[in-house]
């Protein structure tokens, strides 16, 4: 391990110094568009007015015959297309393929100075971070950049998530985390389909009825992802990173994507990827705070301004710890309203956009 006073050096002779504090602009969805996908280049302009994040994905989804082009389609949406605030992000190919190489070289020295994030999929430890961080130190210092490029993990195997704590402090250039359920599923050999959300087969029982044994028993559908949610989010908390759910695959089942981006939201989960337009809108609905909530919130540290003793506020008990649950509602609900004018007004705020 780095000594700890080396770890905020640069990798390379020249090469921007880490952030100490990972930027937190409004991240509530990570469009997916692969650039070598004339319908979805059309879109970009429409999409970039309406996600935070857009991330031109090199790997997975798209067919080998197009690696080349879904690369070059980024650098010259990199070049040309004007992102405003929205963030450009990329997912390159994973360390072991024979495109990772070139992703990185060439999207660094051509567009390094406009994207922000760069996802690495099926990262297995903190070496495969280590390898990344350096490269990248050396690819910018030799285009010159002058802001570092910061890395986010793709959590999708089990030795990933067994290393996931690790993996989050292995580098200042890490900036969050997302999580894969069909690669994660695949590793772990969990016997599911599925991109994400539950399984009829995941459940828990009510016991018999005594008095009537044969009577129908109630039965619930549990969260498979639970446990490695709450651990990506812990591993990332603690070391001021991002974390995020991952892809929902059902497209046209609305009502489980939303119910499985909502319970990553409570668990802390800051933002979720988005594979198709109507995704954004969930994504924007369940990752902005409930008005309902701000404006109790507001009212909480409204009546309590220093946050200490204890206090009954409609008819709830409210201490140092509740008044800092409110403090990340409210700071949240504040950022986004910011960016949005709509929300300002449900939360009763100035709203600074234009
Ligand atoms: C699912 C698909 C095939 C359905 O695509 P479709 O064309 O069949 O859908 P549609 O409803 O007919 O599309 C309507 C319109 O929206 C457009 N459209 C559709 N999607 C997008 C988009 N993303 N961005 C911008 N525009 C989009 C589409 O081109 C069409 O345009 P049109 O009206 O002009 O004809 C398509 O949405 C798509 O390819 N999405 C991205 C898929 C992707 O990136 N997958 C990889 C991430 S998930 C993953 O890797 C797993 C993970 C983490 O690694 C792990 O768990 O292990
Ligand atoms: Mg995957």
């Amino acid at each position: 391990m780095r000594s700890p006073r080396d770890f905020y050096k640069p990798l390379a002779v020249g090469a921007p110094e880490p952030l100490r504090e990972i930027p937190f602009p409004p991240s509530r969805m990570i469009h997916f568009f692969d650039a070598s996908n004339e319908k979805m280049v059309a879109r970009l302009p429409d999409t970039i007015a309406k996600a935070d994040i857009v991330l031109g994905n090199l790997e997975d989804a798209v067919p080998v015959d197009r690696k080349e082009a879904a690369r070059d389609g980024l650098v010259k949406v990199g070049k040309t297309i004007d992102l405003g605030d929205t963030q450009l992000w990329t997912r390159v190919n994973s360390l072991e393929s024979p495109w990772f190489l070139d992703d990185l070289t060439t999207l660094v020295s051509e567009i390094g100075d406009v994207l922000d994030v760069v996802m690495v999929p099926k990262i297995e430890g903190p070496w495969d971070i280590h390898y990344v961080d350096r490269l990248l130190a050396q690819l910018e210092a030799r285009a010159g950049l002058t802001k570092p490029l910061l890395v986010h993990a793709l959590l999708e195997t089990a030795q990933g998530v067994a290393h996931v704590e690790e993996i989050a402090a292995a580098s200042p250039r890490m900036q969050g985390m997302s999580f894969g359920p069909a690669d994660l599923a695949a590793s772990r050999r969990m016997k599911t389909t599925r991109v994400g959300g539950g399984h009829p087969g995941y459940l828990s029982m009510s016991d018999p009825d005594p008095d009537n044994p044969d009577a129908p028993r109630i039965t619930a559908q549990q969260d498979p992802w639970h446990y490695s949610i709450a651990r990506m989010v812990d591993a990332c908390t603690m070391n001021g990173l991002l974390p995020f759910y991952g892809p929902f695959g059902d497209i046209k089942d609305v009502a489980a994507c939303e119910a499985q981006f909502r319970a990553a939201f409570l668990l802390g989960c800051v933002g979720s990827w988005s594979l198709h337009p109507v995704q954004i809108d969930i994504a924007k609905k369940v990752f902005s705070p409930d008005p309902a909530e701000v404006l109790f919130a507001k009212k909480v540290i409204e009546a309590i301004p220093d946050g200490r003793g204890v206090h009954m506020i409609d008819g709830k008990m409210q201490d140092d710890a509740t008044w800092k649950q409110c403090k990340v509602m409210v700071d949240l609900a504040e950022q986004l309203a910011a960016k949005d004018p709509a929300l300002a007004e449900a939360y009763g705020f100035e709203s600074s956009a234009a």
